[in-house]
């Protein structure tokens, strides 16, 4: 037994193959290029407008810093050291003022006039002696001045059990050594009560302690002395001069955020264009004429590597430009190569967002909010040394950076803390100065940042801070992390039209081109005998004769034409599962070569459907199709290399020319270069597009889009081609170069197409199929067809309205089952049923013979759309559709045909009232009605073509 593609009754003649990968990734790249160049203002806002308004605006920031920094003043002014204020508590709680132990006559003097110097000085009434305090676990109800304890143990234990109760604590300790008072005292002072304020040691601590002294030296005196003893402290600031050396601190701590923002330019543009062309379709397009997935994502990749690069080093000569520390001091290749990995592993983070999202629109938003979490990172997080090395601190858990690290603006901000700490030096706490970093080398890239410029923590460690080429080798994983997830997702998350692959399919021989022996040469009869006992059937009881006999020849395992239909159905489920839509119902049906299958239906009839699961664009719920021996369902991307598709929607780059198209489309399929100027001539040629070849498709019409998708689908002499709706739009001139243009293409090919139109139906159709609700329900040439479905043929006399019953009496005579449909002066129009059929060429010939009756005649034969209204109507026996009624109207004669015009007009209303109004519509205006219930009408746009050369009576 041979194998399907041996035995096919037609096999290929030379199967054409794609182009190889890298001719496709050269188109592709040559296509970006192309859009890149069109889109210029778009490029140069990416690559230089970005880098230069957020450079720019970071210089402005740096200089108004500058500013601030060379603030001088030579003489600042003095002012006396405040008093003590009372505590104010916090509205839940209430404050101890101060705790002083031990509870002597002598401390309690002290306290006494303290408070009552201090008072002097604050303006507030004096502070008050409360009573002794010694519960360890209570809170005092109301806040308290100044209150004895027990012992500096409960000052201690009490401010570890009410942190930020007690604002002072004191404790004596006095000593008389011969005759001589030794006071001393402990001040305890709750520092993070004031943190916020400038005065965490400052002044107030002074005051305190200036007060304890003058009371002491007060009571020690004599207390009841008139004057007491002050002691008056004047505090006055050194003179402000400017630093040697002005910090860059604005670049080190707002850089990450500026920079990072740069490259989210081309971030969010590459998310939009992306999505943009799939959710046109542009991409899909492309694969149904052979792109490989692989290659447009490394063009993709590629092309907006160009940008990220020129971006980065736009950026790194504005950085020097503007005399940042960081890029002066810092070796300008780590820099570069810094941002330009920033930016190639968030091309790749775009990609991976990108198969998650279908429309542009989702795909921006989900841009913008990674954008603000880079921000918050590169703000927050990258700031400053003390906050960014804090996770390699030890005691930070050493996961989190390694988990971090997968987002690529985290390695980012590591990489520019590191370069900035090195180049802008870093805030010395003692002298309050900047001491300038060493610089950055390029060895630097290799060690740690050295530790006298890592921030050390409270408790005394350091952070273990990785060198910096960790980060980029970081990068380059989360580059390959985002690519493998890209390509993986890409291929399992099913698009619109439901296509993708199993999970598992990375483990599937077939998937990297490995077949084995048995799947390279499946046997057609295992094969048809495996779809037969796996495809769902239904029971179809009413079946068409023809239908039928299609059907046992696409079951045949004696017949094998190029092409295959069996037992295909579609069915579309909700997301939920819970609504079902059959578009197709166990189509069984053959193509053969040379010959072009017209398929016509009313909307919704599946015809698109079909056309789509033959094309590889979505997949068959169950069935399969065989194309010159190779399965639909299992090997589409080996058909893919002898298929053309236009499908219904024009899928055209707005911004790339009709001959641009021809060049892309030849350079995906493998035409060679030699061959596309040729081929541009000729083809645009064919359907009138030469003459626009250099305008943008944008500019086309909707006829002009057409006629280029129909060229587009020509490519590379594919041996099948699908035209879903092909002509639509186009004018009747136009309409006819193309159906010339199909006409000598499918010569030796397979061509199926579907339309509207039975005009072009009639004239292109080899076979006709005509669907209605997901079922075929007629297939055939147009003749059988008519012969089959139509009323027969129709014929007009004009003779002497006074002799009209000599001729009737001769029709009766000669075609005994005439029915008279119209009788007015002297014009007779008579229905000829099909089984009269036998009887006519004598009465056409017997005709002449009456010359002096008869003054003329004419004959026509039942219109493919009388064919086509009448299978729809039988189809759908309770009504085609409430708001699809025929009825006709207008009596002016159509030519040829001695027949009454009649245009076809819709109306909303249900099938009897409709009838009966087009009925009472007649009646009053004197009009021919047909209804949903008679068999046939007149076409309004049959051809004279049809007319003569379909007829073989004429
Ligand atoms: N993606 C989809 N999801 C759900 N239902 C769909 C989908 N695509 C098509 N259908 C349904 O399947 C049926 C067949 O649609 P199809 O597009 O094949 O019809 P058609 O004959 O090509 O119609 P038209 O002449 O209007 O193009 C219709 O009822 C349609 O609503």
């Amino acid at each position: 037994m041979s194998t399907l593609s041996q035995q096919s009754a037609a096999p290929l003649r030379a199967r054409p193959a794609l182009a190889p990968a890298s001719t496709q990734l050269a188109v592709l790249l040559w296509r970006n290029a192309l859009l890149l160049v069109r889109y210029w203002r778009s490029t140069l806002a990416q690559t230089v407008g970005a880098p230069l308004v957020f450079m720019l605006l970071l210089f402005v920031l740096q200089r108004a810093d500058y500013a601030v920094q060379s603030v001088s003043n030579p003489s600042p002014p003095s002012a006396p050291l405040p008093g003590v204020y009372r505590c104010q508590g916090r509205s839940s709680i209430p404050c101890i003022n101060i705790m002083f132990t031990p509870a002597t006559a002598a401390t309690q003097s002290y306290m006494s006039t303290f408070a009552a110097l201090n008072a002097k000085r604050t303006g507030e009434t004096a502070l008050a002696l409360e009573g002794a305090w010694s519960d360890l676990a209570a809170i005092p109800s109301r806040n308290l001045d100044m209150v004895p304890v027990g012992s500096p143990d409960f000052i201690y234990n009490y401010a570890l059990r009410h942190p930020n109760v007690t604002a002072w604590g004191i404790t004596f300790n006095q000593a008389t050594t011969n005759g001589v008072n030794n006071v001393q005292y402990q001040i305890w002072y709750n520092s993070t009560r004031v943190a916020n304020s400038s005065d965490v040691f400052g002044r107030q601590l002074v005051a305190f302690m200036r007060g304890l002294d003058e009371a002491i030296i007060t009571v020690l005196n004599d207390p009841s002395a008139t004057v007491k003893a002050s002691i008056d402290v004047t505090v006055r600031d050194w003179p402000v001069v400017p630093p040697k050396t002005l910090s860059d601190s604005i670049v080190q701590n707002l850089g990450p955020v500026f920079f990072f923002s740069c490259v989210m330019v081309i971030f969010i543009n590459v998310v939009n264009q992306i999505l943009t062309e799939k959710e046109q379709k542009l991409r899909h397009g492309m694969e149904m004429m052979g792109l490989r997935p692989i290659v447009y994502w490394l063009s993709m990749f590629l092309s907006t590597s160009l940008l990220v690069l020129a971006s980065s080093v736009v950026t790194c000569i504005l950085g020097i430009a503007f005399q940042f520390a960081t890029f002066k001091n810092g070796n300008f290749a780590v820099l570069l190569v810094t941002f330009f990995l920033l930016g190639e592993a968030m091309i790749v983070f775009a990609f991976f967002i990108t198969t998650l999202v279908r429309r542009a629109r989702v795909g921006i938003l989900a841009g913008i909010f990674v954008f603000i979490i880079g921000l918050l990172f590169e703000s927050f997080v990258f700031s400053s040394g003390f906050v960014g090395y804090i996770w390699w601190k030890p005691t930070t858990p050493s996961a989190a950076p390694i988990v971090l690290s997968l987002l690529p603006f985290f390695n980012f901000g590591k990489c520019f803390l590191d370069i900035s700490t090195l180049t802008t030096g870093k805030l010395d706490e003692l002298t309050g100065t900047y001491v300038p970093g060493p610089g950055f080398s390029w060895s630097s890239i290799y060690s740690p940042v050295i530790s006298t410029l890592l921030p050390t923590y409270s408790d005394a460690t350091q952070p273990d801070v990785p060198a910096l080429v960790v980060s980029w080798y970081m990068l380059l994983v989360d580059m390959a992390v985002y690519g493998v997830l890209t390509w993986y997702l890409d291929r399992v998350i099913p698009d619109e039209f439901g296509a993708a692959l199993p999970l598992w399919f990375p483990f599937m021989p077939t998937f990297w081109g490995i077949e084995s022996r048995r799947q390279r040469s499946v046997e057609r009869e295992d094969w048809l005998d495996e779809v037969m006992s796996t495809s769902a059937r239904e029971k179809i009881d009413d079946e068409d004769s023809d239908v039928s006999v299609e059907r046992s020849r696409a079951l045949s395992a004696a017949f094998w034409p190029a092409a295959k239909i069996v037992h295909l159905r579609k069915v579309y489920s909700s997301l939920l599962g819970k609504e079902e839509k059959i578009a197709i119902k166990d189509s069984c049906f053959t193509l053969e070569e040379g010959k072009l299958l017209a398929l016509l239906g009313q909307n919704g009839a599946g015809k698109s459907t079909t056309m789509n699961i033959l094309s590889g664009l979505t997949p068959a719920t169950s069935g399969d199709a065989y194309i010159y021996g190779m399965s639909v369902r299992h090997q589409m991307h080996r058909i893919r290399k002898v298929m053309g598709v236009c499908p219904q929607h024009d899928i055209l780059f707005g911004d790339l020319t009709a001959r641009e198209h021809i060049y892309l489309y030849a350079g995906l399929k493998g035409v060679p270069r030699a061959e596309w100027a040729a081929l541009v001539e000729d083809r645009l040629q064919a359907v009138r597009l030469l003459k626009v070849a250099d305008q943008r498709a944008k500019t086309f019409s909707g006829g002009m889009k057409r006629r280029l998708s129909v060229v587009i689908s020509t490519i590379g002499d594919p041996q099948i081609v699908f035209l879903d709706e092909p002509t639509t739009g186009m004018d009747p001139v136009n309409r006819r170069h193309v159906w010339s243009f199909i006409e000598q293409f499918k010569q030796g090919r397979i061509v199926v197409l579907t339309t509207h139109s039975m005009e072009e139906a009639d004239v292109l159709g080899d076979r006709i199929a005509i669907m209605a609700h997901g079922r075929l329900r007629a297939i055939g040439n147009s003749v059988t067809l008519k012969n089959k479905f139509g009323a027969g043929y129709r014929i007009s006399i004009v003779t002497d309205p006074a002799r009209s019953d000599e001729v009737r009496a001769i029709v009766y005579t000669q075609v005994p089952g005439a029915t008279l449909e119209d009788d007015s002066a002297g014009s007779l129009i008579y229905q000829f049923p099909v089984s009269s059929t036998p009887l006519i060429p004598a009465f056409v010939r017997n005709l002449n013979n009456y010359e002096g009756l008869i003054k003329a005649w004419g004959i026509s034969q039942t219109t493919l759309e009388e064919v086509f209204l009448k299978i729809i109507r039988d189809a759908n026996p309770g009504g085609y559709a409430a708001d699809q009624l025929v009825v006709l109207d207008d009596a002016a004669p159509l030519p040829g045909t001695l027949r009454p015009r009649f245009s076809v007009r819709r109306r909303n209303t249900t099938r009897s009232q409709s009838a009966a109004a087009a009925a009472a519509n007649a009646a009053a205006a004197d009009k021919d009605v047909y209804t949903d219930a008679a068999p046939t009408s007149s076409s309004t746009n049959a051809s004279s073509r049809n007319n003569s050369s379909l007829n073989p009576l004429v």
